[in-house]
Parts: structure tokens; C-alpha cells; sequence
């Protein structure tokens, strides 16, 4: 565990530098090569835990040291550390005993005694600190005061489930191939398998326990994916027919393009601007045995557009990310209010670029998996008014297929069930 701490302080360290955590994470596991797999799976648990609950090791480290700590790692490793003695029910001696060791792993030589005193200290002043943190939001909720205050004006009722939701586990959600198997059928072989899992409507089959992909049953073979059951509202929402033109914008790593494609034959052109995550949407076809059109493109410029209109548009868009936060959980540190302002500038761009290359009567349906207004509902709004051949179409949840828990105008609220997610329909007149 000692290994773990010191890469999950390495990955940290990088996230409050200001790094993705996907591209922190591979790069801390490097630096300490004679890491096990169990060693490097446990960094990883421990990294998320950390990011989770940052709000408030922060705070106890803070009260904690009289100044700043002044090397990051070291920083880290005690953030590391407090997390697990807050969130996780190691023994809180062995826990101390390995961020000592880790601290001297360093070569720091004042680091193992700052280490070892200021864990110690968090154990025997834990409630009297406690006491203190009731009053900030921060510290109680784990997330920036704006995103907080935020949900507040925007989820007067919901804002505090919102939040606690968004520092759970993420379910994992598999969408059967129903080319290849169903649902039924695969649920059995997961029982085989030792792999308890409830069916939850359509497609999607949710874990009891989270799994590596490799390990699930005919995943190479293409029965199954990974995808959030709100995700696989997607396909049937667009409501594509045999024979149809159809486009995915923003299609990587394919989620919804190969759905669309095992629900229905159609002729489905999937873009992203992305060549690396361009490459994942072909991998996913090949494994699934699903064709497309994969292209490189922007889809806020029609530079890769043959002019053919398209009969349905997938536009899910980049967006804060501001549903799947349990997912993404370095992404509550790296947003900046002045972000959403970005993403609704340049989705409004996506949403009118691909809106010429729709056809009269054709359908759209804009996706995001954010929570904020300012890139959802207000987005769409603005765009009816700008857009006079634009209708918005009921987006019509059919709660017996698939279970989910709705806010008002499309918004599917963060549950244990799936993430949350933002759908508009759009038809051209
Ligand atoms: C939410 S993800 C899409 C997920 C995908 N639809 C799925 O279900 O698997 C958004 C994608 O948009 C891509 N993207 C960002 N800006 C883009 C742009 N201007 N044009 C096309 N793709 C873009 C990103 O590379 C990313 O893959």
C-alpha cells in the first residue's frame, strides 16, 4: 500500500497542477515501475478517493500545519493519506505507518517526522477539527463553492442529492449487442460466471461489482459494452429508421454510434476531432462487427461534409462534464466557472454548423452529460430563437423500458442508475 500512496501522490500532484487525471494517472503509474497490478489498481482507487474527498483533507491539512507544506509530493501523500483515515476503513495505524514509510522513500529528511506528526495529530483532534468544517460547504460536499452555489440556483430541491450523488461509485452499465445475444441470455452467463447483475430495461444490464472488461464474458466477441444506462437513451430517442443517412458529430469512442448501428441498419458516419479517440470508434466497431463511415472533423466547420444532408444528427457535444463528475472526479477541481461560458460558446457553434447539414423534416437530437443549464435547456432555447425552421419534439422517456429519474425539459438527474444527462430533440421544418 505504500507503493499505492506514493503513485496516487505522484497522479494528484498532477491533477492540482492542473492535468487531467486520464493522462496523470498512466503517468504516475510509470514512475514507479516494480508496481504490481493489484499495487497499481489500489493507486488508482486511491487517487479518485482522494480527488472525491479533496475539499476536506485540504481543510484538515490545512488546520493541521501551521504553514503551507512546501513540497507537493509530500503534500499529496498527506492528502492521500487523510482521505483514507476520513473514507476508507483501513487500519488507521497501518495507514500512517505506510505514508511514513512512502515520506522516507523520498529521501526528504524531515519528511517522515512531518508525516508521522501530522497524521498522528489528525487522529486524536479529528472531531474537535470536525466541528469546525459544519459551517463551510466546501468541506461538507467536496466540490468548489461556485459549482455548489450553482446547482443551488439552478436545483433548489435536488442540489444536495446532486452533490452526494456525484461523490459515489459509478455503476457499471453494460448495453447488450442484441445483434448477438440478449439480454436474457447474457445475464445468465454472468451468473455462470460468478458476476451477480440486474437487469435494468432496454439494453442495459447493471454490475453488482465492477469488473476490468477483459474479465467480462465474450466482451472481445462483441456481446456486451460498456455504456451508462442514461446513455442508452441515445438511440432509441433519435429514432432512426432502416435506410436512413445518419451522423454522430462528436462520436468518440463510439458508444452511441455502435448502438444506433445494433438497433437498426442504417448508414451512420461517426466524426470526432480527435484522431487518437477517433481510433477507439474503429475499434469498437470491428469488435462489435458493425460498419460506419469514421472520419476526422470538426464539427463546428463543414470542411469533411459531402453536402448530402442527413435524415437524423447525433450532436453530443463537449461539454463540463458536470453529470458524470463520479466518473471524472479531478474534473470539480479543474473547471472554472468561466468554462461553462466556453463549452455554451462552442456547442452553440456545433449545434448551427451541423443544423445545415440536416434535412427538411430530419431530426437532431443535442446531447450532453452536464447538469448546467447554461449548456443544456438555456442552450437550446437560444437556439430557437436564432433558428426559426427549429422545433423541439417532446423527449419522451418511456419509463417501463428503461427506468430513469427526470428534472424537468429532458434533464436526467445523476442516480445510482445511471449519470446525468441532458437530451433536446430538434426537428427541421
Ligand atoms: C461526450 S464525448 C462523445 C461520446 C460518444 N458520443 C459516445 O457515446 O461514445 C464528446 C466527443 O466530442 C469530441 N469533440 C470535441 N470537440 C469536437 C468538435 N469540435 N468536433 C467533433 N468532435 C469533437 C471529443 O473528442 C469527444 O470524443
Amino acid at each position: 500500500m505504500q507503493i499505492a500512496q506514493m503513485i496516487a501522490a505522484y497522479a494528484v500532484t498532477e491533477v492540482l497542477a492542473g492535468h487531467n487525471l486520464t493522462v496523470s494517472m498512466p503517468k504516475a503509474l510509470s514512475r514507479v515501475r516494480q508496481a504490481t497490478p493489484q499495487q497499481q489498481a489500489a493507486a488508482q482507487d486511491l487517487s479518485y478517493l482522494t480527488l472525491r474527498f479533496y475539499a476536506e483533507a485540504a481543510a484538515y491539512l490545512a488546520a493541521l500545519t501551521p504553514k503551507p507544506v512546501s513540497d507537493d509530493r509530500i503534500h499529496a501523500l498527506l492528502l492521500v493519506a487523510l482521505a483514507q483515515l476520513l473514507h476508507s476503513d483501513a487500519d488507521h495505524f497501518t495507514v500512517v505507518n505506510q505514508a511514513v514509510e512512502a515520506a522516507g522513500a523520498t529521501r526528504l529528511r524531515w519528511a517522515k517526522g512531518l508525516v508521522n506528526a501530522v497524521l498522528r495529530n489528525f487522529l486524536r483532534q479529528r472531531a474537535e477539527l470536525q466541528s469546525r468544517f459544519t459551517a463551510r460547504e466546501e468541506v461538507v460536499f467536496n466540490y468548489p463553492q461556485w459549482w455548489i452555489d450553482l446547482l443551488k440556483q439552478q436545483y433548489s430541491e435536488q442540489w444536495q442529492a446532486m452533490l452526494v450523488q456525484g461523490n459515489q461509485h459509478p455503476p457499471m452499465t453494460l448495453r447488450v449487442n442484441v445483434r448477438k445475444t440478449s439480454v436474457q441470455a447474457y445475464l445468465e452467463t454472468l451468473l455462470q460466471a460468478g458476476m451477480a447483475a440486474q437487469a435494468l430495461g432496454g439494453a442495459a444490464v447493471k454490475l453488482e461489482k465492477p469488473v476490468p472488461v477483459h474479465q467480462l464474458p465474450g466482451f472481445a466477441e462483441g456481446w456486451i459494452s460498456v455504456q451508462d444506462a442514461g446513455a442508452q437513451w441515445a438511440a432509441p430517442l433519435l429514432d432512426v429508421q432502416t435506410g436512413m443517412r445518419v451522423l454522430d458529430a462528436c462520436s468518440a469512442p463510439g458508444g452511441k454510434t455502435c448502438h444506433i448501428l445494433e438497433s437498426v441498419e442504417a448508414e451512420v458516419t461517426a466524426v470526432d476531432l480527435e484522431p487518437v479517440r477517433l481510433q477507439r470508434v474503429a475499434d469498437n466497431l470491428h469488435r462489435l462487427s458493425l460498419l460506419a463511415h469514421v472520419k476526422l472533423g470538426d464539427a463546428g466547420n463543414a470542411d469533411w461534409y459531402d453536402g448530402c444532408p442527413f435524415d437524423r444528427i447525433l450532436a453530443d457535444v463537449p461539454c463540463s462534464a458536470s453529470g458524470i463528475v463520479r466518473r471524472h472526479v479531478d474534473m470539480k477541481w479543474l473547471r472554472r466557472p468561466q468554462d461553462i461560458e466556453r463549452f455554451a460558446t462552442q456547442q452553440q457553434q456545433i449545434l448551427s454548423n451541423l443544423w445545415q447539414m440536416l434535412a427538411k423534416g430530419g431530426k437532431l437530437l443535442y446531447v450532453t452529460c452536464s447538469v448546467f443549464h447554461q449548456e443544456n435547456d438555456m442552450q437550446i432555447q437560444h437556439f430557437l430563437s436564432q433558428h426559426t425552421d427549429a422545433q423541439r419534439l417532446p423527449v419522451l422517456f418511456n419509463e417501463s423500458d428503461l427506468p430513469c429519474v427526470l428534472a424537468k425539459g429532458g434533464q436526467l438527474l445523476p442516480t445510482s442508475a445511471h449519470d446525468g444527462l441532458f437530451y433536446a430533440l430538434l426537428q427541421k421544418l
